[in-house]
């Protein structure tokens, strides 16, 4: 009888239990029937092995026999240990074989081949250096933690503060009362009117506006048809000279590019530009959810931006007033608050006419005529829908409202915390009087989306396809705080001779990596119930998650590394000088860059979409491991970057970037398990 060895290392019985262990073992093709039996051994311990119970298990010699069965190890007289093992018969080519014969006998040590151990019979092999996975990692993880800059602004930072600079508040623009007033009450095309002669005086054009405001980046996008007849709008955007009416495009590829596009030259004028105004009580996250959604948008290549009216009130009226400045029957409280909503309406439909595409309005916006005022400045310039946020669960508005306490400016002069409480909840009081929820329109509402089971959301009269995206990414959205852990695959063979793409398998260090990582993985998710881990298709994610145990692995073809067609195999050095145009052209704007029968930054982050709606939707950890431009464009999604800066984020190999998803929004903390040896040069 021949004993195959396994050992089972410093794993807690239940997860061990629940690990499926995958043995392989290399022997001659047609060989006989072997008998063998699974053994127990505790890593670092020289007590026996554990003979598994049970009759022997025969190994036959065809290909591709698979079983998954049981394995039974009594412990002690009282405990057993029962783990689920996978036993496949695959024949390995005799190159292979020869291969992990020789590695063996090098060695002395379990040879892998196509990733996988192939563990020799009777052989002790536990001489093992001291990165290898047996001395593991320092129990304390946090003496891996390096120093971030502070990428993820909105778990420390109230996001409302993160929201567009008022505008008209910075110039002497005095209009806005009149627009006010005309557009609760006069016909709908008043303020259009107003705005060109306002008892006489002079109204600031766009342009000499531009000098007094503030802008916060956001251009006026000009774009040019392509020369070529390929309506692509991300060469749309590069020539910023010429604007033959294709403003508002996102810079995007894919099937955001295609939909803009039938939107641009079919679509009905106002369909071309939407607002999606906020409405619910106060400390019902919208403010929360429209930072949100402005960041998803922004990663599609959405021109968007979140006016927050809070923050318009605050700086024409200060951040402290009391709650009685939102009681419904204070009338000069009312005409002030609707006054600084229709200053952000006004900033926004501004913006959007020098080409924004997406614009969020952020206020409770609580009662029908507040809505109308809004409905009527934005007729016949855009389409509005109304996001509702509704929470019943009086433990999630309790929480809320001390966050809002803690992060609001309204209250940072507040020094009796309990106090600012008690006045927000006055505060709310009020608001509950008047409150009209949304019956008009067309609107989504948000209703206990946060309580553990994920609510429900209700849509009336949505259509087009911005609108369906939206309604698609609120629906998988929720506060389950829980870890996402991103990491690149263990250092490459193609890593270490500098060759960009490929589908080499890992470096020596790579290996000692994906141990680490698989030790690293372990201990921070000790705690959890479940999670799991993703991988790309490529050999050198798989590899990496390869030591990780008793989670479930998925690949996934759209965490594939960047496509780099040509040249791909190439290094940098070699697209330099063998194909100059195309070093230069993506050294020009490497986001659209797209390498010849290969994919741009842009393509990537299309294709990224349902993972990202995936990761939003899970509510257990997910370890991802993937690719340098992959993770690049999933950082910026978490890390609210713009698209412009995606291909130079830093992600450093052998790095695990922790990003905490939660109620005060998103957190990271970075790991670094051990140095790069290898670093690939940059282009
Ligand atoms: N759909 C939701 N329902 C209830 N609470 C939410 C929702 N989304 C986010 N929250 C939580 O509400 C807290 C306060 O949200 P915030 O957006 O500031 O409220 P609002 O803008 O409605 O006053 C957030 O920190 C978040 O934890
Ligand atoms: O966009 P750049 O900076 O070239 O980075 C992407 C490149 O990163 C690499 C390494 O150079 O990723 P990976 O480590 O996954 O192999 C290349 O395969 C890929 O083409």
């Amino acid at each position: 009888m021949d004993f195959f060895s396994w050992w089972c290392s410093q794993l807690p019985m239940e997860r061990a239990a629940a690990a499926i262990w995958e043995l392989s073992c290399v022997l001659p093709s047609r060989h006989e029937t072997l008998d063998f039996k699974l053994l127990l051994k505790a890593k670092d311990d020289s007590s026996e092995c554990i003979v598994e119970e049970g009759p022997n298990r025969p190994l036959g010699c065809g290909s591709n026999q698979v079983e998954m069965t049981d394995a039974v190890f009594k412990l002690t007289e009282k405990d057993s240990l029962e783990c689920k093992v996978w036993v496949e018969t695959e024949m390995l080519s005799p190159f292979d074989l020869a291969a992990s014969w020789k590695a063996h006998q090098e060695n002395l040590q379990p040879s892998r081949v196509r990733g996988t151990y192939d563990v020799v019979m009777n052989t002790e092999t536990e001489a093992r250096d001291e990165n290898d996975f047996a001395s593991g990692l320092e129990l304390d993880l946090e003496k891996y933690v390096v120093p971030t800059t502070p990428n993820m602004g909105s778990g420390v930072v109230y996001a409302a503060n993160l929201t567009e600079n008022p505008r008209s508040l910075s110039s002497n623009n005095d209009t806005t009362m009149v627009i006010l007033h005309n557009s609760l009450d006069g016909p709908a095309n008043h303020y259009a009117n107003t705005k060109k002669d306002v008892d006489g005086r002079h109204t600031p054009s766009q342009e000499e506006q531009k000098a007094v405001f503030v802008d916060r980046g956001v251009g006026s996008p000009r774009f040019a048809r392509p020369t070529n007849e390929t309506i692509s709008t991300s060469n749309i955007k590069q020539d910023s000279e010429a604007n033959f009416g294709y403003q508002g495009m996102p810079a995007a590829e894919g099937a955001v590019a295609a939909a803009a596009v039938a939107d641009q030259m079919y679509g009905p004028k106002e369909d071309r530009k939407l607002v999606i105004v906020l409405v619910g009580l106060p400390a019902r996250g919208k403010t929360f959810t429209a930072a949100k959604l402005t960041r998803y948008l922004r990663w599609l290549g959405h021109e968007t931006k979140h006016f927050n009216v809070g923050k318009y009130r605050r700086l024409k009226h200060g951040t402290n007033q009391t709650a009685d400045f939102f009681r419904g029957d204070n009338k000069e409280g009312v005409e002030a608050r609707n006054e600084v909503a229709a200053l952000a309406m006004e900033d926004m439909l501004s913006w959007m006419e020098e080409g924004g595409q997406v614009g969020i309005c952020d206020a409770t916006n609580s009662t029908r005529s507040r809505r109308n005022m809004l409905m009527k400045m934005a007729e016949g310039k855009c389409k509005i829908i109304f996001v509702e946020t509704i929470c019943n669960d009086q433990d999630v508005l309790e929480r809320n409202i001390r966050l809002k306490v803690q992060q609001s400016p309204d209250y940072a002069e507040q020094t009796d915390f309990e106090a600012g409480v008690r006045d927000f909840k006055e505060r709310l009081a009020y608001y509950e009087k008047v409150y009209e929820p949304v019956d008009e329109g067309s609107y989504i509402k948000m209703i206990d989306m946060v309580s553990g089971n994920g609510g429900q959301l209700q849509i009336n009269n949505i259509s087009g396809y911005l609108p369906g995206r939206i309604v698609f990414f609120l629906v998988n959205c929720h506060l389950t705080p829980r870890p996402i852990l991103l990491t690149r695959h263990g250092e490459s063979l193609d890593n270490v001779r500098g060759r960009i793409g490929g589908d080499s398998s890992l470096s020596e260090a790579g290996e000692v990596y994906s141990r680490k990582l698989a030790s690293f993985v372990e201990k921070r998710l000790k705690s959890e119930r479940t999670a799991s881990i993703w991988t790309s298709t490529l050999q050198r994610t798989i590899l990496t998650a390869y030591p990780i145990i008793g989670f479930p692995k998925i690949q996934w073809r759209a965490l594939d590394e960047i496509n780099a067609g040509v040249c791909d195999g190439m290094t940098y050095d070699e697209v330099k000088k063998n194909k100059p145009e195309e070093y230069e052209s993506r050294r020009k704007d490497k986001l659209r860059y797209r390498y010849p029968r290969g994919e741009s930054y842009l393509d990537v982050i299309q294709r990224l979409e349902p993972v990202i709606i995936e990761l939003e939707r899970q509510r257990a950890p997910v370890v991802v491991i993937a690719h340098q431009a992959v993770l690049r464009s999933l950082y910026a999604y978490f890390a609210d970057k713009p698209l412009e800066e995606v291909p130079k984020i830093e992600i450093p190999l052998h790095t695990i970037i922790e990003i905490k998803m939660g109620v005060t929004g998103v957190e990271e903390k970075r790991y670094k398990l051990m140095d790069a040896v290898n670093p690939t040069a940059e282009v």
